[in-house]
């Protein structure tokens, strides 16, 4: 299971991002006494009496400068409200209740997601009038708070933490926690609900309608599955919808909390600079990777068609020669089996350990048959290697001269490896370092 997520929302200037870094513990950043002053850090991990959730601070989600300010305010709590467990509606003591306060509290009314109101800025806590006029919002109770002297703080995440979802018994474990990646529109939805087996993510034909990642857990036998469906990342420059700055994040976020990573590529076309980037990102994390080819029923072909396309994605991607690739249609539900069994057999890949004796039989005769060139006439020598962890498998050489291993050698080194011990999907790290024959 993710973790679940608590949104603070409110008008510009009424202290959300100074509650956001007194929660999360952050530097205290700078707060101008300037209405939306723009930050941009808007997700923080943070933990109050053993339960950990992550933070948003919707002030930092990006909106167009140009809209009215009702407008800009409303769509950070649309936004807020769709992916949130429980949001914190925070309002001024000072100022009281504002026409935006009454938009922003007419639009929680109507969503079932807990919030709870909390009046900010209040010097005096014995006086209980100060936040009496805020009943009229319709939320409850309010909650008074100094977001920055960090008084009553602890009351209010006493109340967050009271309405967080409940952890389902035994699903913080072993689930194989699978991100979704690609372009907008290349079929991400579309394969979840294949692999669901039912219709439950909304598909749509407008390139970019699934907006927020979705977690999804599935069981299939013995095994558990956590899919995490991103939006679609666009291009740097063509981003323009307020929440497509959201969107990157999102992905970047789904990769780097995955075990395994299914690039979903657009079989009628051909692999994008796009699609490369979003390929980099898993590969740079070091995750076990599957490039996914969709939309082959729409292609037309004769025998030798996928060949010329593995060729083309081993071209194009070719700093991830060890990702299987599928071709699939997510449509008909042509080979859309292999794709489990593809992630079970790269998910085990990553995790696979190879005892230290064994690893060495292997690096003595690949030595043995190819020694490492020497450098400036002196011999390089590998004495020995061990592997020190696993998600992506890193092994350690140890040698007399570190720096004088070849980047062509340790590629020779990791095919050897990859020859013996297989890997398939998952990058593996070679690591070298000085050390002594044992
Ligand atoms: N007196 C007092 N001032 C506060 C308190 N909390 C925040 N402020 C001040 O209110 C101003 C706005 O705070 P921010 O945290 O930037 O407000 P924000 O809601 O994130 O604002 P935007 O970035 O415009 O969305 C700053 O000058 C803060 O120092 C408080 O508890 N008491
Ligand atoms: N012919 C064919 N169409 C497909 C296939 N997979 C998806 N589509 C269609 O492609 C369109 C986009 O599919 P989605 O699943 O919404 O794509 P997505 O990647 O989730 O899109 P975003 O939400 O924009 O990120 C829909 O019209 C699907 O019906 C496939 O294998 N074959």
């Amino acid at each position: 299971m993710p973790k679940p997520i608590v949104a603070i929302i409110g008008r510009p200037n009424v202290g959300k991002s100074t509650l956001f870094n007194r929660i999360t513990g952050g530097r205290v950043a700078i707060v101008e006494d300037t209405p939306g002053v723009t930050r941009d850090r808007l997700y923080r991990d943070a933990e109050w009496c053993g339960r950990q959730f992550t933070l948003v601070d919707t002030g930092g989600i990006a909106t167009h400068q140009d809209d009215p300010l009702v407008a800009r305010v409303r769509s950070q709590a649309e936004q807020a409200l769709k992916e949130a467990d429980v949001i914190i509606f925070l309002v001024d003591s000072r100022t009281g209740i504002t026409a935006d306060d009454e938009e922003i509290a007419a639009l929680l009314r109507r969503s079932d997601r807990p919030v709870i109101l909390v009046a900010n800025k209040v010097e005096d806590f014995s006086d209980p009038t100060v936040t009496h006029e805020f009943y009229r919002l319709g939320l409850g109770d309010p909650v008074p708070i100094s977001a920055a002297h960090g008084l009553n703080t602890g009351d209010l995440l006493d109340r967050v933490v009271e309405l967080l979802p409940a952890v389902p018994a035994g699903e913080e474990g072993d689930a194989l926690k699978v991100a979704i990646v690609g372009r907008p529109n290349v079929g991400k939805s579309s394969l979840v609900n294949r692999l669901l087996g039912e219709e439950r993510v909304i598909v749509s034909d407008l390139p970019g309608t699934t907006r927020d990642a979705v977690d999804t857990y599935i069981r299939r036998g013995e095994r558990e599955y956590i899919l995490i469906d991103t939006a679609g990342m666009r291009r740097k420059s063509r981003i323009t919808v307020p929440t497509e700055r959201y969107s990157v994040l999102r992905a970047l976020r789904a990769v780097e909390r995955a075990d395994v990573v299914l690039v979903i590529l657009d079989g009628t076309e051909g692999v994008t600079e796009q699609d490369k980037k979003i390929a980099g990102y898993g590969h740079e994390k070091g995750k076990a990777t599957i490039i996914v080819v969709n939309k082959w029923d729409l292609v037309p072909k004769d025998e030798r068609t996928m060949d010329h396309y593995r060729e083309a994605v081993r071209q194009e991607l070719s700093f991830m020669a060890y990702a299987p690739v599928l071709f699939i249609s997510a449509l008909t539900g042509q080979r859309v089996d292999q794709v489990l069994m593809t992630i079970d057999a790269v998910g085990e890949a990553a995790n696979r350990r190879v005892a230290t004796g064994t690893l060495n039989a292997v690096v003595r005769e690949a030595v043995l048959l190819t020694p490492p060139p020497s450098v400036k006439g002196q011999e390089v020598k590998i004495y020995y290697a061990t592997q020190v962890k696993v998600k992506p498998p890193t092994f350690v050489f140890f040698t007399n001269r570190p720096e004088g291993v070849h980047f062509s050698y340790q590629r020779y080194l990791e095919n050897q490896l990859r020859q013996a011990f297989g890997f398939e999907g998952t990058p593996i790290r070679l690591i070298f370092r000085r050390g002594r024959e044992r």
